[in-house]
């Protein structure tokens, strides 16, 4: 019997949004239609303002669409907000410099009024899988802007959402230490079972972490690729120097260039 296709978490449809500024209207996202299967690995990519981050806004609830549905684990992106569906990493670590990194970690876990039993198993578990257990005790400035960000990455995942929405994390890390939270990242994702859409500038990262790789155009902010990654799921980083990485990265910069030339 043939499988059944994995059912969408993330499911955009037409989707526009039109920001109402003093300038005017800012079309920011137009006509955007997406699916997201469950246990993705999806990637974003697109130039400055084409509208990644304001997509990533809509799932997480934060901007509401002007035009189009969305669904997220098959509710609404406000309801999806309030049932915690995903945990959401920012471009800073974001971390207050008052809390050690497991008083971060365990901040929204008190808001949310885990028991304190709860709230030490859970970052005791995040601190593990993203290897900063001996850190729990020290202050983020103790600590290098990779750590900080993984240490971010474990406050996001102390809910265990389904969802990871990651708004370039690595972008102002250099690329040795990119590279390493990279590997890092696809084993973590390999382990937890999580969807993740991932917002990136880089081509080469695209290309590495994920199985889709959405490519936007230029504002306003449209699909004009959706590449489904043939690269296996285990992925040493000399894969980028491979001929089917190579091909995989020459179509993403196609598609970029496409979105410029419309
Ligand atoms: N709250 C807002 N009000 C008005 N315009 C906005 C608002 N938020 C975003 N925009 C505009 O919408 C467009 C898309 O912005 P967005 O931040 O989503 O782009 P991006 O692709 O994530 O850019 P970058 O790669 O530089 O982070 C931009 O032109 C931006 O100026």
């Amino acid at each position: 019997m043939a499988q059944a296709p994995e059912p969408a978490v993330i499911r955009a449809d037409h989707l526009d949004l039109t920001f109402q500024t003093d300038d005017g209207p800012v079309h920011a996202l137009r006509d955007v239609t997406l699916d997201i299967p469950n246990g993705a690995f999806v990637s974003f990519i697109g130039p400055s303002g084409c509208g990644k981050t304001t997509l990533l806004r809509c799932i997480a609830a934060l901007e509401t669409p002007t035009g189009g549905s969305l669904t997220v684990n098959g509710m609404t992106a406000d309801e999806a907000r309030r049932a915690r569906a995903y945990g959401y990493v920012f471009q800073a670590a974001g971390l207050y410099p008052w809390r050690t990194i497991g008083g971060n970690i365990r901040l929204p876990l008190e808001i949310m009024g885990f028991s304190k039993a709860e709230q030490r198993e859970r970052v005791a578990r995040v601190l593990d899988l993203v290897e900063l257990s001996q850190f729990e005790k020290k202050f983020p400035w103790q600590l290098s802007g990779g750590m900080q960000q993984r240490a971010s990455i474990a406050r996001a995942l102390a809910f265990d959402a389904d969802i990871l929405l990651m708004d370039e994390p690595f972008g102002a890390l250099d690329e040795i230490v990119r590279d390493r939270l990279n590997e890092e990242l696809l084993r973590l994702w390999d382990k937890t079972n999580k969807t993740i859409a991932f917002v990136t500038h880089s081509i080469p990262e695209a290309v590495y972490l994920s199985t889709h790789i959405v490519v936007m155009s230029p504002r306003p902010g449209r699909i004009t690729d959706v590449i489904e990654s043939p690269l296996p799921k285990e992925r040493p980083l000399d894969i980028r120097d491979t001929p089917q990485f190579i091909e995989i990265a020459h179509r993403v910069r196609e598609g970029l260039r496409a979105g410029y030339e419309e």
